[in-house]
């Protein structure tokens, strides 16, 4: 090897020792916290600061999105020493879900893959899993409304949101897209897919899947089958990546919720989900969002969903920038639980993009 190589490489040495005696000091002061602490090890506000800084610190050359996957699993391996946490997502391994709760908790958190969305609300509320990531909305599809509708139900707490870029991948172990008798995968991703497959695969039968990892645990199984579903089903399945990014929308993105037994503290920039409903009358919405508008709350999602208490009634859920604790959003809430008929505070937590 040549000198100046070699030369580089033993800095690089030097500054790995450097790091690792840092990260173990690091590693022990987060022990400290912990044996202090009395509550939730879990602190959202707390680890969105710290990202937060350490980007507007950052002078590259590594991006700030590598920045903050290298920090989230330091603070993840940091969190493991003051408690190991078991997160509950919509399974099996390999869905979106599960990448979405790498993405917040990184890969020193225990996960657990649920059957369906429900089973991890079940799972958090039971105190199987210390905290659930379930689908709340994607750019393309819309709402997800079985997760709007328990959360309606559950004691449980929104402690964060996930945002996460949707790259779907066509995975096949044939040659050529001729080959391709028949795709599984599940119905919003072959929603989220329909020019795509209306141009390169027509002729392919669509059958859908519980998951997309389902869809690639099916396609593995069978000459002839493809899947469309993550990279990351198609590498725990043994399946090729045939064709990438085939979604429609390059911005596609899903959002997920955190779901635990509290919500966050105040972070400096957050959010606050809630669900409310008005008496049937002309202008009821319109009075019961008056108090955020005359406040300049911002409202960052509106989403109505049948009641399921009598036909034609509504519920709205409604995002608003702030935290429920600071004062302008604390009156405004106030004054929105005196007009509503109902209002359940979902819970505050950090906005995911800063
Ligand atoms: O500051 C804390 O409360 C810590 O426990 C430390 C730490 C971290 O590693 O930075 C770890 C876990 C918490 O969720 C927040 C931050």
């Amino acid at each position: 090897m040549s000198e100046p190589i070699n030369e580089l490489r033993s800095r690089i040495d030097a500054l790995d020792a450097e790091l690792l005696k840092l990260l173990n000091q690091r590693a022990q002061l987060a022990r400290e916290i912990g044996r202090l602490k009395n509550g939730a090890v879990y602190r959202p506000e707390r680890e969105a600061q710290v990202l937060r800084r350490l980007k507007q610190l950052n002078g590259g050359p590594l991006s700030a999105e590598v920045v903050e996957r290298l920090f989230v699993e330091i603070i993840s391996a940091c969190r493991a020493l003051e408690q190991p946490l078991t997160v509950a997502y919509l399974g099996p391994e390999g869905t979106f879900s599960e990448e979405s709760a790498i993405k917040r908790f990184g890969s020193s958190a225990e996960r657990m893959p649920c059957p369906s969305i429900d089973e991890v609300f079940r799972a958090v509320e039971s105190r199987h899993a210390h905290y659930g990531v379930v689908p709340v909305e994607n750019s393309t599809e819309g709402a997800v409304g079985r997760t709007l509708d328990l959360l309606l139900q559950t004691p449980l707490k929104v402690c964060g949101e996930i945002m996460l870029q949707v790259h779907q991948t066509l995975l096949f172990n044939g040659d050529s897209l001729a080959e391709v008798k028949r795709v599984y995968s599940h119905p919003q991703s072959f929603a989220q897919c329909q020019q795509w497959l209306a141009s390169n695969l027509r002729h392919a039968e669509r059958v859908t899947a519980p998951s997309n990892a389902e869809a690639a645990r099916l396609a593995s199984g069978e000459p002839g089958a493809a899947a469309i579903a993550s990279r990351r089903a198609g590498s725990r399945f043994q399946l090729k990546v045939f064709v990438e990014n085939i979604e429609d929308d390059p911005r596609n993105t899903t959002r997920f919720l955190v779901i635990g037994p509290e919500d966050a503290g105040i972070s400096g920039n957050d959010k606050t989900s809630l669900v409310m409903s008005a008496t049937n009358r002309p202008g009821a919405m319109r009075d019961l969002l008056e108090p955020f508008a005359r406040r300049q709350i911002d409202l960052t999602r509106l989403e109505s969903r049948p009641s399921r208490t009598g036909l034609w009634e509504y519920v709205f859920y409604v995002d608003i920038k702030g935290h429920r604790e600071e004062p302008q959003v604390a009156t405004a809430l106030a004054e929105v639980g005196e007009k509503a008929s109902l209002l359940k505070i979902l819970g505050s937590y950090p906005c995911a993009r800063d």
